[in-house]
């Protein structure tokens, strides 16, 4: 069946006439097979709902948690005073100081593994339109063109000021209108990805479907190896730009090799897969291919799922807070809270709100030989879609990433983050700059209506931010010397890069709400979700239990490169509290295999 992407209603006859004529039919529509209500999760998202089988699918819409908030024909909004709200530039130079910092508790794996997690959900098309298709914003004749949002540089810029350099590219955000693909009134970011946390990025990263990826042998995804490791396999349409011939060959085809941890995360699930596939396979011999890839890719998303919803947002907002929130459970069980009524759509506030751990990124990547001797300083942003000088040095980038601080905590980015943040693609780039713009091209509503949103406090005044209790005296004396009213203030600005970390947590706490609201539509929404007792193909008690070893020291170990010592709580600095331990430990949980074994195949060789 026909369904229309934008309403994940079935094509009416009239609406397909339209699309064929004007060339959409394969942009705006998605072919449904129906729906078996017993069946594996799909790759592509579609029948997670059994009611609306199009609702979760790649290219489906996002939802806002707020009302969308533009001026003057679906630009963005204006000051309360109506003139134009101060230049991103400008916030991000005001409110943020650019320099060298170390983060005291979290490393790179947290930018890492948010950045990994955010191509599950949603995608890098505004990065690329920036980067390779309008790349012209800055030129005279187009800076009002439709398409472009210019950040404009002012002659005191303390650090383009004294160059020639006035502007830095920045685009409009592609949404749904453009496309053609609905024509309600506001604009809709458009989002290529699959709605739930599936592995998309893995198992369907370009809507390929998973046919192209695998082996269709003991359930196994398609490797190749190189160097004695295992990759993702290389092809005619793979994109890496930076590569420099003839040494950097590799480039994944199926996957997105687009910057240092996404690369290594895709290839480290990606082996993953093959490891919890070729357990199974010994221990059932008697599966076909089919089951055997199928369970071992259910496993593989419960896995990551237990990682980032239990290690990873704790190490972000702590457990209490976590359990206060509702969002991770107690006592390990099962637990089943869908509810077929609730929608999955991704928030494009929960999208737009990744773009926090801009502030802990490091441009210095610290590299080191598999025993932990320091090697050399990389320079980050050299890595770039150069996917072929990372598969050349696997080893020492892996160390990077838990021997190392990310960047911050400290209400600081990083200096070439902030100014030269694509050296390959433009001349100046600041990353954050690009999220004020987003944050008022989204037509995300004014920060103090988060607050009343989720905390219920009216924000009127500067001075009633005081009262909240959000931020200290200086952020708030900065926001005032920034906007000229309280109601001015973007969303980024206050409630990510100015408002206090929550109590027990290393975020603030809108951005944890923000997180949060989405943790909590996933859960309800995912009839699939991994902790359910009743969804196709459940694992069993025995088997939840060993999902709940899943950790992220725990997957490097099994298939990072080199890795024979890790801090168990993979996501925090090296210390006292937090030692290196080896591999072999019992510190570092392993998934018993044996819990997914299947007597029927024993039942079969007697
Ligand atoms: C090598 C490090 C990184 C560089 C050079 C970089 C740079 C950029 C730039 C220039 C943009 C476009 C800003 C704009 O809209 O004008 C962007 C977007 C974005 N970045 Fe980063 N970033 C990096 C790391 C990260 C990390 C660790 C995350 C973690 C989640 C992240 C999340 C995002 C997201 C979600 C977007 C929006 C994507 C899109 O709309 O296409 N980035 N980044």
């Amino acid at each position: 069946v026909l369904y229309d992407t934008y309403t994940g209603v079935p094509l009416s006859e009239e609406l397909l006439e339209y699309y064929e004529k004007n060339g959409l039919k394969e942009t705006c529509t998605v072919n449904i097979q129906p729906c078996d209500a017993n069946e594996w999760r799909r790759v592509d998202g579609s029948c997670n709902n059994l009611q609306e089988p199009a609702r979760a699918t790649f290219f489906s819409p996002m939802a806002r948690i707020l009302d969308a908030a533009f001026s003057d024909g679906y630009k963005a909004r204006k000051a309360e005073s109506g003139q134009e709200l101060p230049p991103p530039r400008e916030v991000r130079l005001k409110l943020l100081k650019q320099t060298l910092s170390s983060h005291k508790l979290l490393n790179n794996n947290v930018p890492g593994f948010a950045a990994f997690v955010y191509i599950d959900i949603g995608s890098i098309h505004d990065n690329e339109n920036l980067l390779g298709q309008t790349t012209y914003c800055c030129e005279a004749e187009h800076m009002n063109d439709f398409a472009c949002t210019p950040n404009i540089i002012s002659d005191d810029d303390p650090v383009f000021g004294p160059t020639d350099i006035r502007c830095m590219n920045s685009t409009r955000p592609l949404t749904y209108q453009m496309y053609q693909c609905t024509k309600d009134s506001v604009p809709s970011p458009i989002k290529k990805a699959t709605s739930p946390f599936d592995l998309s990025q893995i198992y369907n990263a370009k809507n390929e479907g998973d046919k192209v990826l695998r082996t269709f042998k003991g359930g196994e995804l398609a490797v190749e190896e190189e160097n004695g490791e295992l990759f993702p396999p290389n092809g005619p349409t793979a994109v890496c730009p930076t590569n420099v011939k003839p040494n950097e060959t590799r480039c994944f085809e199926h996957y997105y090799g687009t910057f240092i941890p996404v690369t290594l995360l895709t290839t480290w699930f990606v082996r993953h897969h093959n490891f919890i596939a070729s357990n199974l396979a010994k221990l059932n011999p008697c599966w076909d291919d089919e089951t055997t890839f199928q369970t071992a890719r259910d496993i593989n998303i419960a896995f990551y799922k237990q990682v980032y919803f239990y290690e990873f947002n704790t190490a972000l907002q702590g457990r209490n807070n976590l359990f206060k929130a509702g969002v991770i459970t107690k006592d390990n069980g099962f637990r089943d809270d869908y509810d077929d009524t609730k929608s999955p759509a991704v928030t494009v506030e929960f999208s737009f709100m990744k773009r926090l751990f801009h502030l802990m990124q490091e441009s210095r990547t610290m590299l080191y030989d598999v025993h932990g001797n320091f090697i050399e300083e990389f320079k980050t942003f050299d890595a770039t879609f150069r996917t072929g000088m990372l598969a050349n040095n696997m080893p020492s980038f892996t160390q990077s990433m838990f021997r190392a601080p990310c960047h911050g905590g400290d209400g600081t980015v990083d200096f070439e983050l902030a100014n030269f943040a694509l050296p390959a693609f433009q001349r100046a780039i600041d990353a954050l700059s690009g999220d004020i713009s987003k944050n008022r091209n989204f037509g995300l509503a004014p920060y103090v209506e988060y607050i009343r949103h989720f905390m219920g406090y009216e924000i009127n005044s500067f001075e009633d931010l005081k009262t909240a209790g959000l931020m200290t005296d200086e952020k708030i004396a900065l926001l005032k010397s920034t906007y000229e009213h309280v109601k001015d203030v973007d969303l980024m600005a206050g409630g990510g890069w100015c408002e206090k970390n929550m109590k027990g947590g290393n975020i603030p706490l809108t951005a944890a709400n923000i997180i949060n609201d989405n943790t909590m539509r996933a859960i309800q929404s995912d009839r699939h979700w991994y902790e359910r007792r009743d969804r196709p193909h459940a694992f069993t008690e025995k088997q939840l239990k060993e999902i709940r070893k899943s950790t992220l020291a725990g997957l490097m170990c099994a298939v990072g490169d080199g890795v024979s010592e890790i801090p168990k709580k993979a996501f925090f600095n090296i210390s006292p509290k937090n030692p290196l331990v080896s591999c072999s430990s019992k510190e570092i949980k392993k998934l018993n295999f044996k819990a997914w074994v299947d007597p029927a195949c024993k039942k079969q060789k007697q």
